[in-house]
């Protein structure tokens, strides 16, 4: 007989249910994934965000089952699911994916669609048409139930994909990029579905992308990958205010990486990264004596639009206030609830630095900038 409410309340277990150890996998000469080590929780929803080709999706096939590691291992519930030697059936492994295109039954109305592998597996009756009810009401389509798949809009759809894949009642559920074929629009109503989906099942969810924004939104962690290796892994707001290297700096938000000087006051800064500056006037010194031909330690720090104040010129003044960068505006773009302007730093050994303005600024302008904070980053990563 079905289990028909298979999810409990989300409750983060200590032990993790999924496990990726020393992971790789190779295309021909290309490694693809290199020695990634990944844990989830029960409960987790997990984001793997990284740029296209950084070997998320071949990771989320090799815990589907659809493709085998050269090296390490994938363990469910400490069981050994893949190795190099050994692979546990796709259908065997109690996960559920959901992918880019919804892979609908055309000729099936929406609730044979969520049905069937319930009917594979030989659930009848009553309990086939509860578990069908149950899954549309998860996604909010149960009045959709007689539909056929071309009646429906692309969110929809996707809803549809994501209550056929609980009623499987899989222990993992597998996203790859779902929202990916849907506009702007649908995507915001979608990411709230899959909130409440996460919110009110408590299922375990890894939720392949490369949208940032998306990941930031959904996920109670981020794992971010690059070039097949994985860069760093931490809630949203760590992996926004704390990126380790700047390649992350620069890929999650937006902001600049600039060259500050460590030397006297500032020696600190050349030992340690992971930190926040919030002096001003220390800043101004180190990126002012960050001048490109420099041969002393030099670090390279965070700095996010929000933590940089644009002054106003002065009428009477000639230059900057003294506490402040001088800057000329290069580029002023309207964004909507603010403007975004591209400054020419004078005086600094990496000359651009993004903010936000409340007001326009003409192209050419002078200004000076006081930068409130910023955080440390690991040298030449
Ligand atoms: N079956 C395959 N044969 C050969 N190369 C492959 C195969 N599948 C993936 N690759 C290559 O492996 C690399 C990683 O691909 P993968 O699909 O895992 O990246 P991704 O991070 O999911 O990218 P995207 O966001 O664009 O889907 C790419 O360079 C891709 O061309």
């Amino acid at each position: 007989m079905a289990q028909l409410n298979p999810y409990k309340p989300p409750v983060l277990g200590d032990k993790p249910l999924l496990q990726l150890k020393q992971l790789r996998r190779s295309y021909g000469h290309q490694a693809v994934v290199k020695d990634l080590d990944l844990q989830v929780s029960q409960g987790q929803f997990l984001a793997l965000l990284g740029p296209s080709g950084c070997g998320k999706t071949t990771t989320l096939r090799m815990v589907a089952g659809f493709e085998q590691p050269d090296a390490g291992s994938i363990h469910l519930d400490g069981v050994v699911l893949a190795n190099a030697t050994h692979s546990v059936p796709a259908e065997q492994r109690g996960m559920g994916m959901v992918f880019q295109s919804y892979a609908l039954w055309p000729h099936m109305t929406v609730g044979d669609n969520v049905g069937y592998a319930l009917k594979l597996r030989g659930v009848k009756g009553q309990d086939y048409g509860r578990a069908i009810e149950q899954a549309l009401a998860q996604v909010e389509l149960a009045e959709k139930r007689d539909a056929m798949p071309h009646e429906l809009s692309g969110g929809q759809k996707q809803r549809v994909a994501l209550a056929r894949c609980i009623a499987a009642e899989p222990r993992v559920i597998l996203l790859d990029e779902p929202l990916a074929n849907l506009d702007r629009h649908l995507r915001h109503t979608m990411e709230d579905a899959f909130r409440r989906l996460h919110r009110q099942s408590g299922a375990t969810l890894i939720y392949v992308t490369h949208d940032q924004a998306e990941a930031m939104a959904l996920a109670d962690e981020v794992a971010v990958m690059h070039q097949g290796q994985l860069v760093q892994r931490g809630t949203p707001q760590q992996i926004y205010r704390q990126p380790r290297t700047p390649w992350l700096a620069r890929f999650i938000g937006q902001g600049s990486v600039l060259k500050a000087e460590a030397c006297g006051a500032l020696a600190n800064m050349a030992r340690t990264e992971g930190q926040c500056i919030a002096d001003s006037a220390l800043l101004h010194q180190a990126i002012r004596w960050a001048l490109p031909d420099s041969r002393k330690a030099q670090r390279q720090i965070l700095v996010r639009p929000e933590h940089v104040r644009v002054l106003e010129p002065s009428p009477h003044a000639d230059g900057p206030a003294p506490d402040s960068l001088a800057a000329c505006v290069v580029d002023c773009v309207f964004k909507g609830e603010r403007y975004q302007l591209m400054l020419r730093l004078a005086h600094a050994a990496e000359p651009h630095l993004m903010v936000f303005s409340h007001k326009p600024h003409a192209i050419g302008a002078l200004v000076g900038v006081v930068i409130e904070q910023a955080w440390t980053l690991v040298s030449g990563a």
